[in-house]
């Protein structure tokens, strides 16, 4: 079993009352505001540990409610509700959102990561001078960053941006169910060798809930990239949704891409192989997300209509961002650069069908096992007597 170093049975001792700490949330989106309830309410719960206000960054948006167009901000904090990204869940009161990233920023020890990836950049940019000093961040982001120089996890990027230590939460959370309080467990990825003021079982104190079961592992790259590798899988098996094959085939998919993102953690990063197996952020995540989550709904529906990723996300999504199509895009950068595109078939395929116009009925052909080793398996010799 991967080490788990921290769960809700290791409660943390509450430090000095001037020390507890404030939390700001970046980001209000789908899982955002999720996140957002659950410190809320856990800011609430261990009075003594954090502070009950929890700052909520909010990208200001202005849309209609209720016949007139209003602020985003205004409505949540008049109703309590994120009217857009997460309606129908009432959130706790002591969420204040806030449209200036740099005033959450200011007033946060805490700084939870919580926008699409394609919007890092951006956020990062404007935080940067207004961090405190002691401040740390965890990151619920789902994505890898590329470029020319090779991969990053969005934590790495984040405390190369900022400054801060970054640790990772992610699971198979899908965000409304959560929200409406289904059970369901998440991986934190936190190494506190690596210096933070704050310890893993103080991020796990500010996430655990009755329905939202946390344990901490060392494993932080491997946190990071169950969450972001299912996202091209779970659009692998919404091709296959979309072609209407069964479970089975789609079952065999699962399996290729688990493999698949075992071993890219492993080829990138000194991620331990376990990790992917044992734990929310790998096979359960994957099996979340391709029984439905977003990105397998527009892979299915891109098969069936024959309409664009991009107005997919549009007509499906209202107003939530696609993320496995750009995470496919990125991670195929990094495998041509590195010559490795034949050693993640099925990565490759979903780039390929996604962008290059591929058919997808050509996936079963990944399926197949390599020649080689079909050779050695099966070849009978024939019988002359
Ligand atoms: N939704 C889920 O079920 C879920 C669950 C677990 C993890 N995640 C991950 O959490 C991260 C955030 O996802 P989400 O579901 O909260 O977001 P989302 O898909 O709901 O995206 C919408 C958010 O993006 C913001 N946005 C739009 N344009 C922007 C801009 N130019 N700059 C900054 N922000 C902008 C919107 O204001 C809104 O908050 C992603 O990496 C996702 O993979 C999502
Ligand atoms: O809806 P998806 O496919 O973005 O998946 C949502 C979450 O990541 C599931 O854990």
């Amino acid at each position: 079993m991967s080490t788990t170093i921290a769960t809700s049975h290791n409660f943390p001792p509450a430090p000095p009352r001037n020390k507890r700490l404030s939390i700001g949330i970046i980001g209000s989106g789908n899982w955002g505001t999720a996140i957002a309830k659950i410190c809320g309410e856990n800011a609430r719960a261990h009075g003594n540990h954090f502070r009950s206000k929890v700052r909520m960054w909010v990208f200001e948006e202005e849309i209609e409610y209720k016949g007139e167009k209003r602020k985003l901000t205004e409505i949540f904090n008049e109703t309590h509700e994120n009217v857009k990204y997460l309606p129908g869940i009432p959130c706790p009161s002591n969420i204040l959102a806030i449209p200036d990233v740099r005033e959450v920023t200011r007033k946060s020890d805490v700084l939870v990561f919580v926008v699409p990836h394609q919007f890092v950049d951006r956020v990062c940019e404007q935080m940067k001078g207004f961090v405190r000093p002691n401040a740390v961040a965890i990151s619920c982001i789902k994505g890898v960053a590329v470029n020319k120089q090779g991969v990053k996890l969005y934590s790495e990027y984040i405390t190369e941006r900022l400054g801060i230590y970054c640790g990772v939460l992610s699971g198979a959370n899908v965000a409304n169910e959560v929200a409406r309080e289904d059970f369901c467990e998440t991986t934190i990825g936190y190494n506190p060798d690596l210096g933070t003021s704050v310890s893993a079982e103080m991020m796990v104190a500010l996430f655990d809930r009755p329905y939202f079961s946390v344990a901490a592992v060392k494993d932080v790259a491997g946190v990071a990239l169950g969450g972001a590798l299912k996202n091209i899988v779970s659009m692998a098996v919404g091709f296959a949704d979309g072609l209407e094959w069964g479970g089975n085939t789609k079952s065999a998919i699962m399996r290729r891409g688990l493999l698949e993102m075992q071993k890219f953690a492993t080829m990138f990063f000194d991620s331990d192989p376990r990790t992917m197996v044992e734990q929310s952020c790998g096979i359960a995540d994957l099996v979340t997300s391709c029984l439905g989550g977003r990105n397998n709904r527009c892979a299915e529906a891109f098969v069936k209509t024959g309409k664009s990723l991009q107005q997919l996300e549009k007509e499906l999504l209202g107003g939530q961002v696609l993320q496995g199509a750009a995470t496919a895009a990125d991670v195929h950068e990094l495998l041509t650069s590195r010559d490795l595109v034949k050693e993640f078939p099925l990565f490759t395929t979903v780039y390929r069908i996604a962008y290059e116009g591929m058919k997808p009925e050509g996936m079963i052909q990944v399926l197949q096992p390599p020649v080689e080793e079909s050779e050695n398996e099966f070849t009978t010799e024939t019988n002359d007597d």
